[in-house]
């Protein structure tokens, strides 16, 4: 693990200009996402526009939800939709806690998840949350896994956990501790889209040291039918995937993999 030195994280940094959609330095930032992703699968975003006084205000507000009793977090209940839902006591990770809002990015479904876990109103909590607990030595706080969703993003207090599993096959520590650090990950579904061009990198956490680590993630899922596209086939790419529903995939055993799903 990171023997010959610091390993190499690959970073776009977006905060150098104001992109619009079909301008030069959009076209070249897409070839650059497209890029990292065919690369590594992942990247690490530098985003400056969310100030600290937000991210103070989640964090505290995550804080402030994950202290709640645990019966209070279970009125968060998975109700069939893909990520909602509480998770905590796991006896495989018991250092995680997670708690899952669905639709998380539209105000009704924030505002319906926040009347059921303060019923007398809250208006601070806006976003999802997702932690692991304190320890002393290290310990994992999330299995190795890829992720299901098309794309994934994650944010996080100060406190570094996640490891990456690079497609040489070393794991690497992802350092995202600064504020305008963003995780921008492929999941399986992006995978599958792209007839393996871009792969669903394995990761985890590993949690070292004493302090609570809050994060935050994004997952994003496509309602319907996902069919790689006639021009991401070729001689040297011929496809892999049959059309699949991606919302389905979660109703799919959960160790099983995109090939067993759809593959041709
Ligand atoms: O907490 C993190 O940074 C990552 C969690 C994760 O991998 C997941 O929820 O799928
Ligand atoms: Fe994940």
């Amino acid at each position: 693990m990171g023997s010959e030195g610091k390993p190499m994280l690959p970073v776009l940094d977006f905060t150098i200009e104001d992109l619009k959609p079909g301008t030069n330095s959009w076209l070249s930032t897409c070839t650059s996402v497209r890029q990292a992703f065919e690369e590594n699968g992942y990247f690490v975003a530098v985003y400056d526009k969310a100030s600290i006084e937000l991210q103070n205000g989640v964090f505290g507000s995550m804080k402030e939800l994950f202290d709640l009793p645990t019966e209070t977090k279970r009125r968060n209940i998975f109700e069939g939709m893909p990520l909602k839902g509480y998770v905590g006591q796991h006896p495989k990770i018991p250092l995680h806690e997670s708690m899952g809002i669905d639709p998380g990015t539209t105000l009704e479904g924030i505002q319906s998840f926040a009347e059921k876990l303060w019923p007398h109103g809250n208006d601070q909590f806006w976003l999802l949350a997702h932690k692991a607990l304190e320890q002393n030595e290290p310990q994992l706080g999330f299995v190795a896994h890829t992720d299901k969703s098309f794309t994934t993003i994650l944010h996080q207090n100060h406190v570094n956990a996640l490891m990456v599993e690079t497609t040489n096959g070393n794991w690497i520590d992802v350092d995202f501790s600064s504020p305008t650090s963003f995780v921008v990950m492929a999941g399986d579904a992006l995978m599958a889209w792209s007839n393996d061009r871009i792969k669903s990198p394995n990761h985890m956490v590993m949690m070292n040291g004493n302090e609570t680590r809050y994060s935050l993630g994004l997952f994003a899922f496509y309602r319907g039918i996902l069919k790689v596209p006639e021009e991401l086939i070729d001689e040297e790419h011929p496809l892999q995937y049959k059309p699949f529903d991606h919302l389905a995939l979660l109703n799919f055993t959960y160790s099983a993999n995109m090939k067993a799903y759809c593959g041709v």
